[in-house]
Order: structure tokens, then sequence, then C-alpha cells
């Protein structure tokens, strides 16, 4: 129950709510043990009808029809507190669900690109969908079977002594077997279920992959490898499948069987007690014979409650082990920050810690602000890791990296994202509107700003193109734009929000050289009082940049503006001489 532990501040928040769960609980039990005392009177009246008790008829249907009322009473008012109940109980359950999700989303939000990196995307979705779910039903159903247990207990079981003590005994001797069996049960059908799970996500994956990638498997002709290897997969679940059925399949007869095993050992010991007199009537024996029936569910419960919270408990400890993660970027500065955006790099080093990649080393440069600095290299050089580090998705492992002078880690942090507007190199897009899509660099944009993005980023022409214009929905991952198009909306979105900083990630690699230049004019205008940060492997998107660096295996190689290093021997000349050898063919 330590993991568990966790939600006690939400029981605290709803513990209202709670308490009066409990009490209403209670309430509906007591009316529900009422019922068997009011049937037992019935028989009572009937016995003493038929041994000629009753002076006349109507004094005895007056009997019988004050009890038959009195049981139609109780029963509906036990219905009815038992409908509060759940609408108490289990709606707090759903609240708690809603708080933890929140949560734990909250905390993904915050934590870094590498936690993101060491675990599959499955698994979050596992743990903030699947996990939270079972921890809800400890939260709910838990509780409530097991305060409605204990109520049926606390009611029914001093009652049950007052009847009859030899007969209460007999009565709940089978009880115990019958909440062991089923927790043993529960816990085979929840190991075979997670195994189920377990199958059904495999299923998921394979076929969402066979849909991403069905241009790949046609283009290569693997349908029917494909179709295979889904037939062995969903073969495999099926008899997962069957295998939890055959288990499940136990509960209700194992149930039944007890209470059979209960109902002949009343009978019987019942039956002996009221032939030698022991109990005083057959209504005693009636409600006996009722509160065996009444006590079975809850006794089950205990075993299945047990195995619920065992799970939870389980599930707890998967989402503890993520909010307990500390985000690697902190935010060390809670003031606002002002920035105006002079880049300063001094023997930066960088090493991806999960492949022990050198990817930047020593890096030293300055891009003050309005100036744009392009950076060249071969791919794998670092390039986009340098961008990442300005945006402050990774820490430096060394040497500093300041803007305006202050070490990056000592600015707020949304400061400094909110002054950067980053194009990465796979531009990602929501499945909105191209509109909302924009926006979201600057939700408060009117529609003519974005629309001036748009035709900064010269994708105005495009969108206008489509028949639902700006409020084009995109599918999934923008897949119904071009690779270029989706570039340009992804540069009109970092443009709009107006930054200090600019950082495009080899963001024109996929637009035509008319184009390119098009969108580099603008930059230029709208740039003018930014620092500009572009990655290229064109020469043509670098050559009017203040400065060039030219990258090569994490270091720095040539470093100077367009005409100095087309005059120097080096990697930059001879991209030069080869793209415009190409541009003449
Ligand atoms: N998330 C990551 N985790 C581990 N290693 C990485 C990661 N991203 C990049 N690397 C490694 O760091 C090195 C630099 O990669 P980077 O993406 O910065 O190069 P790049 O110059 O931008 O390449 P390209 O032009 O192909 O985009 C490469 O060796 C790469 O394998």
């Amino acid at each position: 129950m330590k993991e568990l532990q966790h939600l006690n501040k939400y029981f605290y928040k709803y513990k209202w709510q709670l308490i009066l769960g409990l009490i209403i609980t209670l309430v509906a039990k007591v009316f529900a043990v009422l019922v068997p005392r009011f049937i037992g009177n019935i028989s009572n009246v009937i016995e003493q009808r038929i041994n000629g008790g009753f002076s006349s008829d109507s004094t005895y249907y007056d009997a019988l029809l004050t009890n038959i009322l009195l049981v139609i009473g109780v029963a509906l008012l036990s219905a009815l507190f038992t409908f509060f109940m759940r609408q108490t109980i289990i709606v707090v359950s759903r609240h708690i669900e809603y708080d933890l999700k929140n949560e734990v989303f909250r905390q993904y939000q915050n934590l870094s690109l590498n936690f993101y990196k060491k675990n599959r995307t499955g698994d979050l979705m596992n743990r903030i969908s699947e996990d939270v779910s079972k921890v809800r039903m400890y939260a709910g159903p838990a509780y409530m079977y097991s305060v409605s247990t204990f109520g049926m207990f606390l009611v029914a079981i001093p009652y049950m002594i007052y009847l009859s003590p030899t007969l209460t005994l007999y009565t709940i001797i089978p009880l115990p077997v019958l909440s062991f069996a089923i927790y043993k049960l529960s816990k085979a059908i929840h190991k075979r279920s997670t195994v189920v799970q377990q199958y059904l996500s495999k299923l998921n994956t394979f076929t969402q992959e066979s849909f991403s990638g069905i241009s790949v498997i046609k283009s290569y002709g693997l349908e029917a490898q494909t179709n295979t290897g889904f037939t062995t997969l969903a073969n495999d679940s099926k008899e997962k499948n069957i295998n939890l059925v055959k288990v499940q399949a136990f509960f209700f007869p194992l149930m039944v069987l007890l209470i059979g095993v209960s109902n002949i050992l009343v009978i019987y010991i019942g039956g002996r007690m009221l032939i030698n007199g022991t109990i005083e009537n057959f209504g005693i024996l009636v409600q006996f014979l009722l509160y065996v029936n009444m006590l079975t569910w809850p006794v089950a419960v205990i075993g299945w409650v047990t195995s619920m919270i065992q799970q939870a408990e389980a599930s707890q400890k998967r989402i503890n082990e993520f909010l307990v993660e500390e985000p690697e970027i902190k935010n060390l500065n809670e003031a606002p920050s002002k920035i105006t955006g002079a880049i300063a790099f001094k023997n930066v080093s960088f090493v991806y810690d999960d492949t022990g990649i050198e990817a930047l080393k020593n890096i030293s440069f300055k891009v003050s602000p309005n100036e744009t600095l392009a950076i060249i290299g071969k791919t794998g050089s670092g390039k986009s890791t340098l961008l990442e580090l300005i945006g402050r998705l990774y820490d430096v492992t060394s040497g500093v990296l300041t803007i305006d002078g202050t070490d990056i880690r000592q600015l707020n942090l949304n400061s400094l994202r909110k002054s950067i507007g980053y194009v990465p190199q796979d531009a990602f897009l929501f499945s909105e509107s191209i509109k909302e899509n924009i926006k979201f660099g600057k939700a408060e944009a009117t529609d003519k700003e974005v629309m001036q993005a748009a035709k900064n980023a010269s994708v105005h022409k495009n969108i206008v193109g489509f028949s639902n214009g700006y409020d084009t929905v995109l599918g999934e991952r923008g897949i119904t734009l071009s690779g270029g198009q989706k570039q340009r909306v992804s540069i009109a979105r970092a443009i709009i929000q107006d930054p200090k900083i600019l950082l495009f990630d080899d963001c024109l690699s996929a637009v035509d050289t008319e184009t390119e230049e098009a969108i580099l004019s603008n930059l230029y205008d709208i740039s003018k009082d930014k620092t500009t940060i572009i990655v290229s492997h064109r020469v043509s998107s670098a050559k009017n940049a203040d400065q060039i660096i030219v990258l090569e295996d994490g270091k720095i190689q040539q470093q100077g503006s367009h005409s100095e290093l087309i005059n120097k021997d080096g990697y930059y000349k001879e991209l030069y001489e080869k793209q415009l050898s190409e541009k003449e063919i």
C-alpha cells in the first residue's frame, strides 16, 4: 500500500464526499438488512395462520399487507441509498482519475527531451490511461465495495447473532473459503488479462505501423507478408483470450457452488434447530437463508477487492516512477528575464549521455542581435544539436553558453523559450486547421497576422488555393501538405510570435531555390532586429548571412563571411563550386 499513499492527498481533497458516501452506504445496508426481517415476519404470519393463530381473515390480511408494504418500502429505500452511494463514491473516483491524469500529463510536459528518448510512447500512453484506470478502481469500486461489505457485516452479523448465535456461526463458516477462492481466481484472471493486454498492444502497434507505412508496404509489394504477420499475431492474441475465458468461466459457478453449500448448511442445521425448538419460528430460518445469499456477494468481493488493490498498487508504482522523475532541464530563475538575443558559445562541448556521442567539441562563436549566422556542415556534424542547446532542450556538457552575457541556465526558462522561434528539421503539424497551426506560435494572433506570417513564409498562395483556405484541417502529421508546404507553415508558426531569436534547422530543404530566395528575402526584412541562425546544406541559404560557420564532426572547421570563405580552400568553397555547377547544369 506504500505506493498508493500518493492518492492520500486526493482522498483528503474529497474527504467530505467520501465521508458522505460512507454514511449513505451504511444507511443503505441498514435498509437492506431489514428486508429479510420483514420477509421473515411474512412467513411467521403465514405459519400463524396455518396454525389457526388469527381470529379473523381481516386481521390476517392486515398483518400480511403491513409486512409486504414494509418489504417494498425498505427495499425501495435501500435501492435509493445504493443509488446515492454510487453517485457519491464512483463520482469521486472519476474526479480522482481526472486529477491524477492531469498530474501525470503535467509531469510529462515538464520532463525533458531525454525522458522521451528513454521511454517508449506506448509506455507513456499506457501509464496515463491503463494504469490510471486501474488506480481508479482502487479509489472508487474497491473503496465502495469495502465500505459496503463492512456496512453489511456491521449491521447484519449482530442482528443474526441476536436471532441465533449457533446458526450465525454455521452461516459464516464457508464465507472465508469463498473469499479466498475468489481472491485466487481474481489473481489468475489478472495474470492472464495482463498477457491479453500485452498482445493487444502488440496488435495495435503492428496495425498502426502498417497503416503509417502503407506506402512502403505497397511499393515493396509486402501486402502478403504483412497479412501473415497480422494473422500470426491475431492468432496468438486469440489463444491468450481463450486462456483468459477459461479461468473467467469458473467465477460464477464457483460462487453458485459456495452459495449452494451455505444454503444447504443453513437448511440442514436451521431445520434441525427448528425441529428441536432451539430457534423459535420458521421466520428465523427464512431470514437466515436470505442473509446467506445477501452476504455471499460482499464476501466474494473481499477477494476481488484484494486483487484489485494489488493491481492498483502495481499501477501506481509505475505512475510514481514517472512522477518522481526530475526534469533534467530545470528553471533556476523564477523572475522573467528580458532577452535581447546576443548569443555566445564559449568552449562549448556536448555529449549525448545515452549514446556517449560527443556531438559538439569546444565550440566558440558570437552572434549579435540583428545579425544572421549560417551553419553549414555535413550530415551528423552537430548542427541541430547546436540549435537545441540554444533552446535549452539540452544543457551544455562543458563550457558556457550565454545569452545577453548571462549563462543560459540562469535565465528564466519560459522567457527564454518564448523569445525563440524555432523551426525544427522535421516540422510537426497538429491535426488542426492551418490557421490553428500557425497561431500555435501566438494564440491571440489576428487573422491578418496569420496571413502576414504565411505571406512572409511564402505559403499564403498555396493556402488560399485550398478550398477551405486557412481553415483546411490537416490530417495526422499534416499529411495533406507537401514537404515544402509543411516546412513553410512551420516557418510561419515561428515568425508570427515575433521572437528575438530565430532558429531555422534546415527548414528550406524541401522548397525549390526560387521559393527559398523569396523566403530568405522576406526573412531579411523581418529579422532586422533579431538574432537569426540558419542551418542549411545549401550555400544559397547561407551566402547572405553576416557570418558563416562550417561544422565538421562537432568542431568548427571554418568561420567567416561568404566572400571570405569562397576564397579559402575548404569545405565551403568545395560546396559552393559544386552547387554552382549543379545550378549551371
Ligand atoms: N537525440 C540524440 N541522441 C543521441 N545522439 C544523437 C541525438 N541526436 C543526434 N545525435 C548524434 O549527434 C551527432 C550530431 O547530430 P546532429 O543531429 O546534431 O547533426 P546534424 O549536423 O544536424 O545532422 P543533419 O544535417 O543530418 O541533420 C550525430 O552523430 C548523431 O548521431
